[in-house]
């Protein structure tokens, strides 16, 4: 089965989570893309919801299907949040952010009661870093945390949109950094690359997740921590 169908099938067994009267946070990526397909569909049949958008892109989707949008301030807190991943390992940490979302991600995932992450099998990993980890940075920092990043080993490449700095929707930069080879701990790695002025986040997440549903094949997978 394909890579499309397993993110289909994994956003289809986690929309069971949702029911009325819940706020739900949308993530962001291919693999949201079904689920809140799939939430549209609920909502024309009757689900009432509350939904905050963990990008500009998902909120403009969610708001054409008919989705009630609000933001984090009026939410104040989320019962469920559904988001994809760009790898997950088995004690349910993850890198994200291959779309560029990861720092509003990391805040709805914050301020959500259940974490749920959906995603292709190619995701499941058993340890994270094949895929190089996004950082987000402040663009007045930017190129002197090139250089520390360059300087800790981590090969930091900027993200680029054709000749142009990609912008996440903070208008901020994008890192891409390689920590397959480190010895640091991924604690520690956290800390270190937050305790850099002008890093505003990172795309590990470590603790937030409390499910994860794996398409595999027709299947859909599902670990609960
Ligand atoms: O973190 C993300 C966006 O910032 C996405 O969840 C991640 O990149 C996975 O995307 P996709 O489902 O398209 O593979």
């Amino acid at each position: 089965m394909s890579a499309v169908n397993e993110k289909k099938v994994a956003a289809l067994e986690a929309v069971k989570y949702i029911k009325s009267g819940m706020t739900v946070g949308l993530g962001t990526g291919s693999t949201a893309f079904f689920m809140i397909e799939a939430i549209g569909e609920m909502v024309k049949n009757g689900l009432q919801i509350k939904a905050v958008a963990t990008s500009n892109e998902t909120e403009k989707l969610a708001t054409k299907l008919g989705i009630n949008v609000i933001t984090l301030a009026e939410a104040k807190r989320l019962d469920v949040t559904i988001d994809g991943a760009d790898e997950v390992d088995e004690d349910f940490q993850l890198i994200k952010g291959g779309g560029g979302a990861l720092l509003r991600e990391k805040i709805v995932a914050h301020n959500s009661d259940l974490n749920v992450i959906i995603a292709d099998s190619s995701k499941s990993v058993a340890k994270l870093g094949k895929f190089k980890l996004p950082i987000e940075t402040i663009p007045f920092a930017t190129q002197l945390i090139l250089k520390e990043l360059d300087d800790m080993g981590l090969s930091p490449v900027q993200r680029m949109k054709g000749d142009k700095a990609y912008k996440t929707d903070e208008n901020n930069d994008i890192l891409d950094i390689d920590i397959w080879d480190t010895e640091i701990e991924l604690n520690d790695l956290e800390q270190q690359l937050k305790s850099i002025p002008g890093v505003v986040e990172t795309g590990l997440f470590l603790t937030s997740t409390n499910v994860v549903i794996i398409g595999i094949g027709e299947e859909a997978v599902i670990k609960k921590k």
